[in-house]
């Protein structure tokens, strides 16, 4: 089967009115299909700009990006993208914006309307569906951004830091539920976060860049009983802290490695 992802040596250039800029350099990252991958490193290493090359948001400058085996040209259906903001539109209930992919697609049918209250019955928002996006708190907006996304089916979902707006508490309890999702769905994705616990406990891989340029620094597998457990278990399963040490020494070597240092010693 071929790679999910398959980045080979790329790299990206800003061109602004400044001048030109090399963001990223030399980047080569594969990702499995249901993979999940997380890519931390210090504000400016590039981490957004890969996401975007690899969702065809952005062009790369040189190298070859490929989803599933083809080149990628564009933004396709098949890659789901999902920010720190929700993006939903505060004129239309949450039934309305979890269909607004499928409607622009022309893709409601009764089973793709089944499968968007299966996934807003997952994320507990049965009882939400009426309901406008300024009435539902931030964790709630969260969710229903995600069924959104979900609902495209998407094989790659690409997650850019979706839980660091969320108080503590809710994005504890939406990193499972996210978790759970993806892995009943057979979903792979690659996460940006500032918050390594979060990263160590939501994936398999965490990808450790660095800057000026953006280059990957180092890889690092997440040993077996943290990787198969949810991210709240994963926390308290033995080896977690000494991965989270082995990631912050190696995010404070690189220059200017600022990480969350709230989650610190978490
Ligand atoms: N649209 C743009 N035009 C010019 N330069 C840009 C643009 N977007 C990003 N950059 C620059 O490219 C580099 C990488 O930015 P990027 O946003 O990918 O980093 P990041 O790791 O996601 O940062 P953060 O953690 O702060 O979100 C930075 O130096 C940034 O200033």
């Amino acid at each position: 089967m071929a790679r999910m992802v398959d980045v080979e040596d790329m790299s990206h250039v800003y061109v602004t009115d400044k001048g030109a800029s090399l963001a990223v350099a030399g980047i080569h990252l594969s990702v499995e299909p249901g993979e999940f991958v997380s890519l931390v490193g210090p504000s400016g290493c590039g981490k957004t700009t890969i996401l975007s090359v690899i969702a065809g948001l952005i062009q790369p400058t040189s190298g070859t990006v490929r989803i599933r085996g083809k080149p990628v040209n564009g933004p396709s259906a098949h890659v789901g993208y999902m920010l720190q903001q929700d993006y939903l539109f505060p004129w239309l209930t949450i039934w309305e914006n979890a269909m607004t992919g499928l409607e622009i697609k022309k893709q409601v049918t009764s089973g793709s309307q089944a499968y968007v209250r299966q996934l807003l019955d997952q994320m507990g928002l049965a009882g939400a569906v009426n309901q406008y996006p300024s009435q539902l708190s931030g964790g709630m907006r969260q969710r229903a951004a995600l069924v959104r996304t979900l609902a495209a089916k998407p094989d790659l979902l690409l997650l850019d830091e979706p839980f660091s707006a969320l108080d503590y508490q809710t994005k504890l309890t939406l990193e499972d539920l996210v978790l759970e999702t993806l892995r009943s769905e057979g979903k792979t994705a690659i996460l940006v976060t500032h918050d390594l616990s979060e990263a160590i406990a939501m994936s398999d891989r965490v990808i450790v860049l660095g800057r000026n340029p953006g280059h990957i620094r180092r890889e690092l597998h997440v040993p077996e009983p943290i990787r198969r457990a949810l991210p709240l278990q994963a926390r308290e399963e033995p080896g977690f802290h000494r991965l989270f040490r082995e990631l912050w020494r190696e995010l404070q070597e690189t220059e200017g490695g600022e990480v969350d240092a709230e989650a610190e010693g978490r």
